[in-house]
């Protein structure tokens, strides 16, 4: 076992009756690192996180959790907190109450178990003696998140843990989530929020009908994935046009460009190109005011996954099962 991994997944399978949920998933986690789960509904992603956090038992492969491999019987990890499908929370009770139950359960007393910390952490002081009930779903999650920061976890599991923030609460807890893996906890977070994920996760998988078709680094998935639509925005759109079509490796994307307004140049690149491109642009004397891809690398490479999928048909089943199609 590498020490510094917090999860390492080799050939994990996962079925439900003839549905295969998990098709020999492999994932390696590092200690400290913000990993995001990503994939169409039904691709697996809440059936991997349930076998992180104990909730299910693979059918094959090999799990290992902050350098213990996982038994055969479900049990919550060492060290692993988290929750899938929503926090399991007790509507009839307070923020504070909640938390204060749970520690009693692990046997701790609420005054030592840090209860008053982790609503703090989570931005809940103001509500804490507010009954869960009224709570908004936003407001669920982030008692979610400190029911898991109550055990002082070094793996974080979550399910789509920005359900229902508002921009100021989605900002409060990536702040939290960032400042865990500062400190050495490693999170791994599903989400159908790309902006979610970009703006939090070092590295990706995504997962397609229980397979892994991308893991690594996001900056890879731009670097050698696809070409991608870029808006280009310069000092002289006209000069730029040109060099753009006599840039091997560029090609205008015309039918987009509409949408972005007569100045902005709309062209479809790999990364090489589009650096040859920017070479040509100022060699040239034209200023580059804008440049950022159309769709981000990650929505990108989701919705060419999601249009594969379609094609495909879903869910995977036992009597259809293909080979794993890209594996780092
Ligand atoms: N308890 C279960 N019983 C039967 N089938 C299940 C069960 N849990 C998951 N599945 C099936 O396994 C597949 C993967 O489901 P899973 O919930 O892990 O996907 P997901 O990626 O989390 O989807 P979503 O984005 O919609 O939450 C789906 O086809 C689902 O119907």
């Amino acid at each position: 076992m590498d020490s510094l991994l917090a999860i390492r997944a080799r050939g994990i399978t996962k079925c439900f009756g003839d549905v295969v949920a998990l098709d020999g998933v492999d994932l390696d986690v590092a200690q400290g690192q913000i990993h995001g789960l990503v994939g169409p509904n039904g691709a697996g992603k809440t059936t991997l996180l349930g076998l992180l956090l104990g909730l299910a038992v693979a059918d094959s492969g090999r799990l290992e959790i902050l350098g213990t491999p996982t038994g055969r019987t479900c049990a919550a990890p060492d060290g692993v907190a988290g929750f899938v499908d929503g926090p399991g929370l007790y509507p009839s009770l307070t923020a504070r109450q909640n938390l204060a139950a749970l520690a009693a359960l692990r046997g701790r007393d609420a005054r030592t178990a840090g209860v008053d910390g982790v609503l703090d952490q989570v931005g809940l002081t103001d509500v804490a003696d507010d009954r869960i009930r009224g709570f908004s779903l936003g407001m669920r999650q982030r008692l979610g998140l400190a029911a898991a920061l109550l055990t002082r976890p070094r793996l974080l599991v979550l399910d789509e843990p920005s359900n229902g923030l508002d921009p100021a609460g989605k900002k409060h807890v990536h702040g939290v989530l960032a400042g865990l893996a500062e400190q050495g906890t490693s999170v791994v977070l599903s989400s159908h929020r790309m902006d979610d994920l970009e703006a939090l996760c070092s590295d990706v998988t995504i997962l397609a009908t229980g397979r892994v078709v991308f893991s690594g680094p996001l900056s890879k998935l731009a670097a050698e994935n696809r070409e991608l639509d870029y808006r280009l925005l310069t000092s002289d759109p006209r000069t730029a046009r040109r060099l753009a079509a006599a840039t091997p490796g560029v090609h205008l994307a015309d039918g987009a460009a509409g949408r972005h307004g007569a100045d902005v140049l709309v062209v479809r690149a790999l990364v090489p190109a589009l650096d040859e491109l920017v070479t040509r642009l100022v060699q040239s004397g034209i200023a580059l005011r804008e440049l950022a891809p159309v769709v981000s690398p990650l929505e990108a490479a989701f919705l060419a996954l999601t249009e594969r999928q379609q094609r495909a048909g879903t869910p995977s089943r036992t009597s259809d099962a293909q080979p794993q199609e890209a594996r780092r």
